[in-house]
């Protein structure tokens, strides 16, 4: 098989589906089409002169699990292990994250202490719910939202706080709307297989897919890594796989791509100077972004792309003179009910003190907004300013965390439609999604955090699918 295959989209899906294609001898040509002037998408550092390294997109990754394992691989295969910057269980920044209910900071229960005593803001021993959730019978639903589900199997106060804040710790996203099924699939698994999340847990409810562990990974997990970062900041992952991509991908950057056409079995991708052909399409787009390309004849797989909405966070790095901070972890989140535009505050110096800038002592936080409330607390994109987000975050940063000085620099990032959510009913779309294009025996493949998890682990094995089920395994 000697085909043409070009990947739409340049963020770390469409580079690792690049990556895993340029293994295998039996794609002739691999065509990387990228509308901005830089690869990488959400995966964006500054980094500045005296050292200082600042995240506008995810700052950590986990290393469990078989997709931990899978970009372990990738990254010892790049050369980058010398860079990491691991960050262990027994870290403060994995031991110690806060929520911020009724005004004031609260640790997350955690260890044997923290399940069996009443820990504020809850208002009995989370180990009670636990108990409870064991006599609690199967959902009959297909689906469930994350809060209606863990209303039902943990309590009520359980799902406004600490699950309301989970969702917008990793969704930006509204736990009365986002599905149990697609978001946190090991939960609702635990409760098919074993009838409760807690014997699902211990016993276990299906095996994922296989990866072997590199040297690298197998160094992660004897160290008991939580997450890792990397030294010139996350950024480096896609430079990286730019490099070891240079010769054997056909790189176009600021290449927009504007529509699809397809012709006998191929397609034709219009840009904004011309077309290309290809004999499959790898889409690492956003899933709207491919709505608004395909060609009209395939408007129903248009249809069922659109509805998986996206989301818009605003993200503001701030850096403070010294150590300023009146409590030490990863960071802290703030439930809908207590502020809706503020989603959390992490505290980067704590997990990676390494970012700090070289010679005086600082502190480096990004505080996070919007997301599922975006527009009903800030409105048009068009209406609001730069400025806006700035007080707002140095507002936060001074009622939640008592810090009273100025911050010595900042920046604010405005991520337009940068996390998509899987809202009730996601896995019948993508069904019906993937019944399409086999149907139509389409030569594409979907890829991308849209799909089947956001995670940069998720992305990056979503990519390595796709590329293997074109050419097999790699
Ligand atoms: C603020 C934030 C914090 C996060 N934190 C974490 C974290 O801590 N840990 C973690 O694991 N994950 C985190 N994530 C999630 C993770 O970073 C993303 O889900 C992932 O990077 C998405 O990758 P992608 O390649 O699917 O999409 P994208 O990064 O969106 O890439 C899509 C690419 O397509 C390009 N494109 C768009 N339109 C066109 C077009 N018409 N033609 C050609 N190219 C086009 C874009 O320019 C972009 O480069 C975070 C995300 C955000 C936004
Ligand atoms: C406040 C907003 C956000 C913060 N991070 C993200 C948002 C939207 C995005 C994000 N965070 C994580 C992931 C990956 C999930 C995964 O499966 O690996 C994504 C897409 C990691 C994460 N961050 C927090 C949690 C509980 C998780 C899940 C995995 C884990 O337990 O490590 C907590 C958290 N995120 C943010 C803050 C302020 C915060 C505070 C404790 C920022």
């Amino acid at each position: 098989m000697q085909k043409t295959v070009a990947v739409l989209g340049g963020g770390i899906g469409g580079l690792s589906a690049c990556y895993y294609l340029s293994k295998s001898p039996q794609v002739s040509k691999i065509v990387l089409l990228e509308g901005s002037g830089r690869l990488g998408g959400w995966l964006h550092s500054t980094r500045r002169e005296d050292g200082a390294v600042f995240e506008h997109g995810p700052r950590g990754v986990r290393p469990a699990g078989a997709v931990g394992r899978n970009t372990l691989n990738m990254v010892a295969e790049l050369g980058l292990e010398s860079e990491l910057l691991p960050v262990t269980y027994d870290h403060v920044a994995s031991k110690n994250r806060f929520l911020f209910v009724r005004g004031q900071l609260h640790k997350m229960p955690s260890g044997l202490g923290g399940v069996v005593r009443t820990v504020p803001p809850f208002s009995q021993p989370l180990v009670l719910s636990v108990l409870k959730e064991l006599l609690i019978g199967r959902g009959k639903e297909g689906d469930e939202t994350v809060h209606s589900f863990v209303s039902r199997r943990l309590g009520a106060e359980l799902a406004d706080i600490a699950i309301d804040c989970l969702c917008r710790g990793v969704f930006a996203g509204d736990c009365r709307k986002l599905s149990v099924r697609s978001c946190f699939p090991p939960l609702f698994n635990a409760e098919q297989a074993r009838g409760s999340i807690v014997l699902g847990m211990v016993l276990g409810s299906g095996s994922g897919p296989v990866v072997p562990s590199s040297g690298l990974a197998q160094r992660a997990q004897r160290e008991r890594w939580a997450q890792w970062s990397l030294r010139k900041g996350m950024q480096s992952l896609p430079d990286a796989l730019e490099d070891s991509l240079k010769g054997r991908v056909q790189i176009h950057k600021h290449a927009p791509v504007k529509g699809l056409t397809q012709g006998p079995g191929s397609w034709e991708i219009k840009l904004e100077d011309g077309t290309l052909k290809a004999d499959h399409i790898i889409s690492a787009l956003p899933a709207h972004v491919m709505a608004s390309v395909l060609p009209p004849a395939a408007q129903s797989l248009s249809e069922q792309l659109r509805e998986i909405s996206m989301v818009t966070v605003a993200v503001v790095n701030l850096e403070y003179e010294g150590s300023i901070l009146p409590v030490v972890g990863f960071g802290h989140l703030i439930p809908s009910s207590e502020d809706r535009a503020l989603l959390g505050v992490v505290y980067d110096s704590v997990p990676f003190p390494e970012h700090n800038r070289a010679g005086a002592p600082s502190t480096r936080l990004t505080v996070m907004m919007g997301g599922a409330w975006f527009q009903e607390v800030f409105g048009s994109l068009e209406e609001v300013t730069e400025k806006c987000f700035l007080d707002r975050a140095i507002q936060a940063v001074r009622n939640q965390l008592g810090v009273n000085t100025e911050p010595l620099w900042s920046s604010v990032a405005l991520l337009q439609d940068c996390i998509p959510q899987y809202h009730l009913g996601h896995w019948k779309r993508l069904e019906n999604i993937r019944h399409y294009i086999d149907q139509h025996k389409l030569p594409l493949n979907l890829t991308g955090a849209s799909y089947d998890g956001v995670s940069v682990n998720d992305v990056i094995f979503s990519g390595r699918k796709s590329a293997e089920s074109l050419v097999g395994e790699v």
